[in-house]
């Protein structure tokens, strides 16, 4: 596949426009800057031949002290400047990095579960940090130098033309020279900085999966293995990095040892002039100034060259980012729900394949109806399709063929945002957020008050647990609810979900066993959560299943039988052979 980063490097960096643009008042501030300490650091070389021709030349006390003022009040302005541009620029990048982090997070956020499923979250959050990192430096550093330097070089080669137009002639030769291996050399750079980039990324989204299951690794007591991987990652990495800081050194030693050896080869002519006295002492001092102002900006601009393709090949990645477009989005002019919503749902001949499994079909004309206020337990075996059905309702993803309806409205007539809203989930493994209780629990509604979440708490069974904590509901969790048990964890998203106040209301009941006070603790929560609500639970539980106003069996991603226990048992097949083996405890 052609890669688009590659192919124009340094001129990815035009996505970083629309961020600067936001920041106008900064930019020309930075520029008003730039050009004054530019102007100051050209004139510097001017008033030195001053210093040294008129100062030294005439004699006289007076000129002396005037030649010296004007040095300084040039060093003085130079200073100023070059502070003004220093804050300026800075304080830009920083800017602009935040607004791109927020662009690119807020982007992430809408994309698709599809998407989520192909991309590993250690990369993007990579993406999030290494990459915005090297565009900080780039904007607040890297991009200034380059326009620095190259306002710079134009000043001092015009300069070097006004001072002595034959010498110049002969120092312009070296340009080219200087040129030709600073492009060769960039255009390996560009593929080795990808290559480094990406292999940090690998390291991070490497070192980020396993500390997020640091319970498990620890549990295999595979510590030395995942230390061994990581190693193993950096050493890919610091070796991809090791290319790229060497043909960088290259191309600095190369660019550099071109410069100084034509200014050194036109000072050796200009110094013949002199003793010759075809050239004034103070005229070849201001030409060897101009000379190394202009050659050290040349070198600094091989630098900044260098990193601003490494830069380039990070805003590479985060422009395809952002111009990933979520496969889920509203309707032009989306339908709206009953209010209130009723609860009615509808699977109509629902085909569908996962994106990254397309030769397999995860429901195959699935059909559905569940009746508003209607509890429908799913049972099969694992694969069957059950959590598809989740997801699909939830519309994180569409069917390949067939409609989902809520309330008779086919859920991709509306805004996801609102059919969500209607839509209340327990999962199996519910996400503990690493807050507070408090915070956990209202992230079912966020506008909840106090007494709202005390009701939850009280109706979901998690009172006694959460007063039993050091500061009640203020207690932070810890990352992922590592300081609470399987069944808390459970109780705090039923109590979020009671919270959150939904019509439809889907439930996957965990698989793991919870002591028996606590399971009925959980039983509770769920009845209560489950009253006037139209439910789908994947059910595990034979007690959930007795519960349920039907049963319906899934396998192999369709519908292969529906009833009341009683009726499936008596039917034998399939319900009978997982009863035997789920439900006979
Ligand atoms: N994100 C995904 N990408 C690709 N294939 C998937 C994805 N999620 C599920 N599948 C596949 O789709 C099929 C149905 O999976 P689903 O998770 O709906 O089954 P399930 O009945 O809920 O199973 P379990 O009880 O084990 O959770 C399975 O074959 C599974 O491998």
């Amino acid at each position: 596949m052609p890669d688009p980063v590659i192919k124009a490097p340094v001129g990815s960096l035009r996505g970083l426009w629309p961020f600067v643009r936001r920041h106008s008042g900064l930019f020309v501030a930075w520029l008003v800057a730039l050009a004054c300490s530019s102007a100051a650091t050209l004139a510097l070389p001017a008033a030195s031949r001053v210093m040294i021709d008129q100062g030294f030349a005439s004699g006289g006390g007076a000129a002396i002290d005037r030649a010296f003022l004007l040095l300084f009040s040039v060093a003085l302005v130079l200073a100023f400047a070059t502070a003004a541009r220093f804050f300026f620029v800075s304080l830009l990048g920083e800017r602009v990095v935040a607004d791109l982090r927020a662009s690119l997070y807020s982007h992430l956020l809408s994309l698709d579960a599809g998407f989520h499923d192909r991309n590993r979250s250690g990369e993007l959050v990579s993406r999030l940090t290494a990459d915005a990192e090297l565009l900080r430096s780039t904007v607040g550093s890297t991009m200034s130098v380059a326009l620095r330097s190259v306002v710079t070089v134009i000043g001092s080669i015009v300069m070097l033309f006004v001072t002595s137009p034959l010498l110049a002639a002969w120092a312009l030769i070296g340009i080219p020279l200087t040129v030709l291996p600073i492009v060769v050399g960039g255009r390996r750079l560009r593929k080795i900085s990808r290559a480094s980039q990406d292999r940090i990324a690998d390291a991070n989204a490497l070192a980020s999966e396993t500390l997020g299951a640091v319970r498990t690794v620890q549990a295999h007591a595979r510590e030395p293995y995942e230390r061994g991987r990581f190693s193993t990652a950096l050493k890919t990495a610091v070796n991809t990095a090791r290319k790229r800081i060497g043909a960088q050194a290259i191309v600095t030693a190369v660019a550099i040892t071109l410069v100084f050896g034509a200014i050194t080869f036109v000072l050796w002519l200009g110094a013949h002039d002199v003793v010759a006295g075809r050239m004034k002492a103070g005229v070849l001092l201001q030409f060897v100034f101009y000379a190394v102002i202009g050659g050290g900006s040349i070198g600094a601009l091989a630098e900044v060259w260098n990193e601003m393709q490494r830069a380039a090949a990070g805003m590479g990645r985060i422009s395809e980012l952002l111009q990933e477009i979520p496969a889920i989005t509203a309707p032009q002019s989306p339908n709206i729900l009953p209010s209130p919503v009723h609860g009615e749902l509808t699977f109509d001949h629902v085909t569908f394949h996962y994106p990254q499994r397309p030769e397999h079909a995860a429901l195959t004309a699935f059909n559905l109806r569940v009746r508003p206020g209607e509890t429908v337990a799913l049972v099969g075996p694992s694969g069957a399709g059950k959590s598809t059905v989740f997801s699909l309702l939830l519309r994180f993803h569409d069917p390949d063929s067939g409609t989902v309806r809520v309330d008779d409205t086919d859920i991709r007539t509306l805004d996801p945002a609102v059919l969500r809203e209607a839509i209340a989930l327990v999962p199996q493994q519910p996400t503990i957020f690493a807050t507070s209780a408090r915070d956990n629990i209202r992230y079912g509604r966020l506008e909840a008050d106090a007494a709202q979440i005390d009701t939850a708490v009280h109706n979901a069974h998690a009172s006694d647990f959460i007063n039993a904590l050091p500061e009640g509901l203020d207690t932070e969790l810890g990352e992922r609810g590592a300081r609470l048990s399987g069944g808390q964890q459970q109780r705090i998203a039923i109590a979020r979900a009671l919270l959150k106040d939904a019509p439809i209301l889907l439930l996957d009941e965990a698989t793991s066993a919870l002591d028996a006070q606590s399971e009925r603790a959980v039983q509770q929560a769920l009845e209560a959560l489950m009253q006037g609500r139209t439910t789908i639970v994947i059910a595990h539980r034979l007690a959930t299943v007795l519960k349920a106003d039907r049963i319906v069996v899934m396998d192999h991603g369709r519908v292969v039988a529906e009833g009341t226990h009683e009726q499936l048992l008596a039917q034998g097949g399939l319900y009978a052979e997982l009863a035997k083996l789920q439900f006979l405890d």
